[in-house]
Order: structure tokens, then C-alpha cells, then sequence
């Protein structure tokens, strides 16, 4: 189950989104928002970070005017590997080497087309372990406060 979530600038993205994912048959929860209107994009991805980071969605798909935004409030929640994405490459390789739960674009970035193309990759890619875990160990020391560097 995927977890989605947008503002106003990312809504028509997430729209185009929902769509490739219901003819692909891939389940999904949407935190909203549900139209143009202004909204405040914190609540959107702070409703989609702890859907992933409590388990109960296995990754997430989050969507603003830049997706920056967004994924600093993501980002906050204890255990959300954010990431913004704008080409093909960084989709694959924030799952590969970042293990990313959480994939943001923004609808003033990226068209359509290609959110659907970064949304198909990112979903279809692995994540590889072995030096990239060590590394991502690091990122959980310095979330809990106790990374230490000379
Ligand atoms: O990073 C933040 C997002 O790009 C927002 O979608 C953006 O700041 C919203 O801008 P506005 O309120 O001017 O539509």
C-alpha cells in the first residue's frame, strides 16, 4: 500500500499519478489534499511520513509546487527518508543507495509525463545493501542524536 499526499501546487501531479496507479492496479491511500485550493503543505507530508513511518504504508509518494517543501516536513518524522527527485537517475538511485521511503516531486518542476516515469522507476528498484547501509546507519545516529564525528 503507497501512501500519497500533496498541496495545491503539487495537485494535478498527484492526480496524474493516481491515475497510472489505478490502471496498474497498485493500491494506494490518499492523505489529500483534493483540489487547487491553497492548503499548508507540513500537514500533507506530515500525514504521509507517518503513515510510512508506522508501517501502516510501505512507501510514499508526496507532491508540491517544487516538492521541496514537502519533503522537509517528511523529513521530520522519525525514520522518513525523503527525497526529491527531478530525472530518472536520482530516481533510481535514491532507492538503490538511499533506500528512500518517501519519493517527492513538485508540480511547478516536473511534468506529468514524467512524474509517472520517476513514480514507475522508483517503485521497480531495489534497494542495495552492503556499504550502503553502513552509511544510512549514520543517518538513524544522527536522528537519534548519538552520531559522533572526530
Ligand atoms: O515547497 C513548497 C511548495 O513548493 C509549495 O507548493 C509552495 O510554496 C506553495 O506556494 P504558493 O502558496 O505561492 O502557491
Amino acid at each position: 500500500m503507497l501512501a500519497l499526499g500533496c498541496d495545491h501546487g503539487g495537485y494535478n501531479l498527484i492526480c496524474a499519478i493516481k491515475k497510472y496507479l489505478d490502471e496498474k492496479g497498485i493500491e494506494y491511500k490518499d492523505f489529500g489534499t483534493y483540489s487547487t485550493d491553497s492548503v499548508d503543505y507540513p500537514v500533507y507530508g506530515y500525514k504521509v511520513a507517518k503513515a510510512v513511518a508506522s508501517g501502516e504504508c510501505e512507501l510514499g509518494i508526496l507532491c508540491c509546487g517544487t516538492g521541496i517543501g514537502i519533503s522537509m516536513a517528511a523529513n521530520k518524522v522519525k525514520g522518513i527518508r525523503a527525497a526529491v527527485v527531478s530525472n530518472e537517475f536520482c530516481a533510481e538511485m535514491t532507492r538503490r543507495h538511499n533506500h528512500a521511503n518517501i519519493l517527492c516531486m513538485g508540480g511547478r518542476v516536473t511534468s506529468e509525463e514524467d512524474a509517472v516515469k520517476f513514480t514507475e522507476i522508483f517503485l521497480n528498484t531495489p534497494e542495495e545493501g552492503d556499504r550502503h547501509l553502513k552509511r544510512l546507519a549514520m543517518i538513524d545516529e544522527i536522528e537519534a542524536g548519538t552520531f559522533k564525528v572526530d
